[in-house]
């Protein structure tokens, strides 16, 4: 299976401050893989590293080509990120917010009746302003519009932030379908039964290092909740 996400010997900064200290691993198509670790351990700056918001050194390739310095490069190269505190346009409706993904120019198996299948609740309130949605709702709009990019590999921030149970368990019926359609997924999430349910292998990081790996059903395991536990 070929490789969509390579880190290799990532470093990554902010304003001199680092972060991640010399990170390898990689994710393959269709793949899912956890992020974990405690709050502060470099998580987000994994993802975000992608893009070049930290100061990067080492190699970050996507489809085993080097990333360039240009933010919009990874997503039209396949890898979408879903970021935390999902940056919903608050002056655009539902569907303007979603049909914002388009712009990667990246054709494939995405489309408004495909995201509005998979998510009942955007395609009911399809003309509301995107801010008007409840917590879930919006969380599920960021996903829709990440899609709609057509990534390879979806990269998700914490998406159960502030949910309810019955809203997690809706977002883990639409991430099977997602990743049942081929997409590999990243998700980085403090609620460890969302990863339980939803990934094959975790990576974990403490302290912006890669400190365990594995199948997911090690991530109970003592010597790892050690590692990660709040
Ligand atoms: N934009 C930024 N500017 C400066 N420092 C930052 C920035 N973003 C994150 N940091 C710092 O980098 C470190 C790692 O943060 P990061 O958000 O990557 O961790 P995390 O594992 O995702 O944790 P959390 O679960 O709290 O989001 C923290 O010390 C944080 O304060």
């Amino acid at each position: 299976m070929s490789v969509v996400l390579e880190f290799r010997d990532v470093h990554a900064s902010y304003s001199g401050a680092v972060v991640l200290q010399g990170i390898d691993f990689e994710i393959a198509e269709g793949e899912s893989v956890g992020l974990v670790g405690r709050n502060g351990a470099g998580k987000s700056t994994a993802l975000t590293s992608v893009y070049g918001i930290p100061t990067v050194t080492g190699r970050i390739l996507v489809g085993g080509k080097v990333m360039g310095r240009k933010r919009y490069e990874p997503t039209a190269r396949g890898v979408s990120l879903v970021p935390q505190g999902k940056r919903i346009f608050p002056n655009l409706t539902v569907e303007e917010n979603i049909l914002l993904g388009r712009a990667s120019g990246r054709k494939g198996q995405w489309t408004l009746a495909s995201v509005f299948e998979l998510f009942p609740n955007l395609a009911r309130g399809a003309n509301r302003p995107g801010t008007q949605l409840s917590g879930g709702e919006q969380q599920m709009l960021a996903i829709a519009r990440a899609l709609m990019a057509e990534p390879l590999l979806l990269m998700l921030d914490e998406p159960t932030e502030g949910l309810a149970p019955v809203v997690i368990d809706e977002l883990v019926g639409a991430l099977r379908q997602i990743r049942e359609r081929g997409t590999a997924l990243l998700l980085v999430e403090q609620h460890i039964g969302m990863i339980q349910q939803l990934a094959d292998r975790f990576l974990a990081l403490s302290k912006g290092e890669l400190v365990s790996q594995g199948p997911v059903g090690e991530l109970a395991t003592r010597a790892v909740q050690e590692l990660i536990a709040l």
